[in-house]
């Protein structure tokens, strides 16, 4: 490991990867590598699979052929992912602390404090407020802290930036940046341009 470094070194494979939505196949042949440290951006337009293969990505879709694997994770330091959707999976009558609560003691207090997650992504004057009151930025906003409260490595994020302000796709940036370095790694999903080098991209096409 390198310094700065806090994830043991893992890296992302997909081998002739085929996904799709029951017997319509939306891309094929997809040969994946990405390493601790760098991040695959998805891109391409409505209805492209981009979604889709971020679901088979983190084992919630079934690939039509080809496999998924996930090299050099111990399986002792927990789950590898997140998968955070295009949905914000807020409860409107819990308020943003209890949500955040709610996601840490779900996936593991390894992380910030809810306190410090909801300072770092500019929500730290809104805990008490129920979640549904959050504008739409704003809740894009706590499913960031989401991904703060409990370390994972591997980050597979659908439309993260949708909604944010000009700052908001800062932190989005700064976040992944941090993430990178520690030897993290992402898949993202995105319509939008996320200011961080490292990152490739995968362009899908567009449904027949
Ligand atoms: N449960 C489902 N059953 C059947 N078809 C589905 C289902 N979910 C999605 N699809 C279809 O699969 C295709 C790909 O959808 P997907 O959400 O992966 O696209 P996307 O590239 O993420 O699009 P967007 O840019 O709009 O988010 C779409 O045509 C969609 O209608």
């Amino acid at each position: 490991m390198t310094q700065g470094q806090v994830y043991s070194p893992l890296s992302l494979h997909t081998q002739g990867l085929a996904v799709g939505r029951g017997e319509t196949m939306l891309a094929h042949g997809l040969a994946l590598d990405v390493a601790g440290g760098s991040g695959l951006l998805l891109r391409g337009p409505n209805g492209a699979g981009k979604s889709t293969l971020l679901l088979t990505l983190a084992g919630l879709l079934a690939p039509i052929e080809g496999t998924v694997t996930i090299e050099g994770h111990d399986p002792d330091d927990g789950p590898a992912l997140h998968y955070c959707g295009h949905r914000n999976a807020v409860r409107a009558r819990m308020t943003v602390r209890q949500t955040l609560g709610f996601w840490a003691a779900l996936n593991g207090h390894t992380g910030l404090a809810a306190d410090a997650a909801l300072d770092r992504v500019g929500l730290g004057k809104t805990a008490k407020l129920d979640a549904g009151y959050l504008s739409a930025g704003q809740q894009r906003r706590l499913v960031l802290a989401r991904l703060l409260v409990s370390r994972r490595p591997l980050w597979l994020l659908d439309e993260p930036s949708a909604a944010l302000d000009a700052d908001g796709r800062v932190l989005l940036a700064d976040l992944l940046s941090a993430h990178l370095a520690e030897g993290g790694l992402a898949v993202i999903a995105t319509h939008d341009d996320i200011a961080v080098s490292s990152l490739t991209t995968l362009q899908l096409g567009a449904t027949p």
